[in-house]
């Protein structure tokens, strides 16, 4: 069995690969970080060191790597002939893999089982998301390509911080890890991955994920930041950032359990776990790669607004959420192409306009004053 990665980092390396990995498959790693390429190329194997009160090493090797824009034609090819293509490369950079997945899909055999496709990144049904731009890029005949393709959608949870330099391929990684997928693309024939949950109604799960552990995550990293913590963990020991953190899940715990009708006691284990998780000291994970990405995190559907504009429609007045949003417009990292795109958006938009820019709501959304107040504060500064 072959399965072919986009996207050879900490999740990548760290999870993704490594279960795929345990399940049997021969792993083609896909990237276009040209010296991660050229590692992995010449590099028989790497570990996985697995942190936390039972530390565990595993070792990950049979696989292949391939440089994703020097040599397109060799992935196309690879695709064409594997059983599964999977990606963790960021919600933005899925649009740019479609072509070649599209191309790849019109040269398999039509006698070959449908190809597996999964997006394992943050987002609500990223596949989906992918699946739309292969069918626009895909040439052959549309109506067929559901033989040739599956899509499914999965949420993807396990801590894997930016590596330390000079630890080579080797990632650190928390111990937990959940990988949930839908059932029903598959029609019975879903890939046998042990590490894996198949779920018939994956929203539940992938909302639960996203509006508590990436967003308490989020807020964890931007109240942190205020407070000038560097460490996820030493954030967590500090009481005021846990305090305002366990404020905005108590927020998500409710529109959770209202919606998807969790039951609240079953929810609010969830939440003691994730910040457990959150506070591990063995693991070395930062406010600002857990911060990155500012304006991708206050989007539309994203782990703030999200949340919050449903509770606000149901008339509960999000204020730790809007709080978290408050301290993610005041984070910056100079190397965070994201913050200057946000401070650009604020500067030279009139507040209304750069609050449905940023955030995707319209004027007339029970949410939209909160979020023109925190924008017109922060154009004030
Ligand atoms: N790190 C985590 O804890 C974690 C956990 C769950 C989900 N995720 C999600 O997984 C995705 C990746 O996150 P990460 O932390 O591994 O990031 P990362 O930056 O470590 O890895 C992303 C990789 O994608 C590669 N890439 C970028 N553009 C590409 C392209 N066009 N073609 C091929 N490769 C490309 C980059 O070179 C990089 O190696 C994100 O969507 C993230 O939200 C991360
Ligand atoms: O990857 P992002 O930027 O969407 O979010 C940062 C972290 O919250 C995230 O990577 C978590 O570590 C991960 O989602 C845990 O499963």
């Amino acid at each position: 069995m072959k399965a072919v990665h986009f996207g050879a980092g900490n999740i990548g390396r760290g999870f993704v690969g490594l279960l795929l990995h345990e399940a049997g498959y021969e792993v083609v790693f896909a990237d276009v970080a040209e010296a991660l390429i050229d590692q992995l190329a010449s590099t028989p194997s790497y570990t996985v060191h697995e942190v936390g009160e039972e530390p565990t090493d595993k070792t990950v090797d049979n696989y292949r790597a391939l440089n994703s824009r020097a040599e397109e034609a060799a992935v196309i090819e690879e695709i064409a002939t594997a059983d599964m293509v999977t990606t963790a490369v960021g919600p933005g950079v899925l649009k740019f893999l479609a072509p070649v997945i599209a191309a790849a899909i019109a040269r398999r055999s039509p006698e070959a089982p449908p190809l597996q496709v999964m997006a394992c990144e943050n987002a609500i049904n990223a596949t989906d998301l992918l699946r739309e731009a292969v069918v626009d890029a895909y040439s052959g005949d549309r109506s067929g390509l559901h033989t040739r393709a599956v899509f499914a959608n999965t949420a993807v949870d396990r801590i894997v911080p930016n590596q330390a330099p000079g630890q080579g391929l080797d990632v650190t990684v928390e111990t937990f890890y959940e990988w949930v997928i839908d059932r029903t693309p598959f029609g019975g024939s879903e890939p046998r991955i042990p590490g894996a949950t198949y779920v018939d109604d994956l929203a539940p799960y992938i909302e639960r994920k996203l509006f508590t552990v990436n967003t308490g995550h989020a807020a964890c990293a931007y109240f942190g930041y205020a407070a000038g913590v560097e460490k996820i963990s030493d954030a967590m020991a500090d009481s005021e950032v846990a305090r305002r953190v366990r404020a905005v899940l108590e927020e998500t715990k409710q529109l959770l359990v209202t919606k998807h009708g969790f039951a609240a006691d079953e929810q609010e284990a969830y939440v003691q776990k994730i910040l457990r998780r959150f506070s591990n000291p063995h693991l070395p994970d930062t406010v600002v790669r857990v911060g990155r990405a500012p304006l991708r995190k206050l989007g539309r559907h994203e782990r703030f607004v999200g949340p919050a504009a449903e509770l606000a429609e149901g008339g509960t007045h999000p204020a730790a959420l809007l709080a978290a949003m408050e301290a993610a417009l005041a984070f910056t990292d100079p190397a965070d192409p994201e913050v200057e795109e946000l401070a650009r958006i604020i500067g030279s938009n009139p507040a209304e306009e750069a609050v449905t820019r940023i955030t995707g709501l319209d004027a007339g959304h029970v949410l939209f004053p909160s979020v023109l107040d925190l924008i017109k504060a922060r154009a004030a500064v």
